[in-house]
């Protein structure tokens, strides 16, 4: 198993912010700004759609690491440390999505 994390690849995604546009995809999004990296991102996650409808489990594993790379440079764009959407995701581990959904609905 990869003891590689998103906490790893998040600070790379932050070192890499810093260096220069011609040098690093990182960079040239991040200076790009938000509406490029966004758009970059549903890019990204309407191609992992595609593989996951299209049953291909091979370019689904690509297609999600590029849609979680491009997701934390739109969280660094945004300013939202990778931990706070970790403390929502463990927030949500106090009941089931389903729970949830019928609790939203009845309210
Ligand atoms: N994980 C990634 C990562 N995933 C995807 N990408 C880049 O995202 C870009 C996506 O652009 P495209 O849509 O043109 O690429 P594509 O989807 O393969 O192309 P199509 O098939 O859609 O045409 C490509 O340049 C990819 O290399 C990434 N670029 C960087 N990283 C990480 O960030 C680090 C720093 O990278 P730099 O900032 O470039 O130095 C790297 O060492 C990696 O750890």
């Amino acid at each position: 198993m990869s003891g590689f994390s998103l906490s790893d690849l998040e600070r790379i995604v932050e070192e890499r912010s810093k260096a220069s546009p011609e040098e690093s995809w990182t960079a040239k999004l991040v200076n790009a700004g938000q509406p490029k990296a966004a758009k970059k991102l549903g890019e990204e996650a309407i191609e992992a759609v595609m593989a996951a409808v299209t049953g291909d489990c091979d370019n689904l594993t690509y297609e999600a690491a590029d849609v979680l790379y491009h997701l934390l440079v739109v969280l660094k764009i945004a300013e939202i440390p990778l931990e706070n959407v970790m403390a929502e995701l463990e927030r949500r581990t106090a009941q089931s999505g389903l729970k949830e959904k019928a609790n939203r609905q009845s309210s």
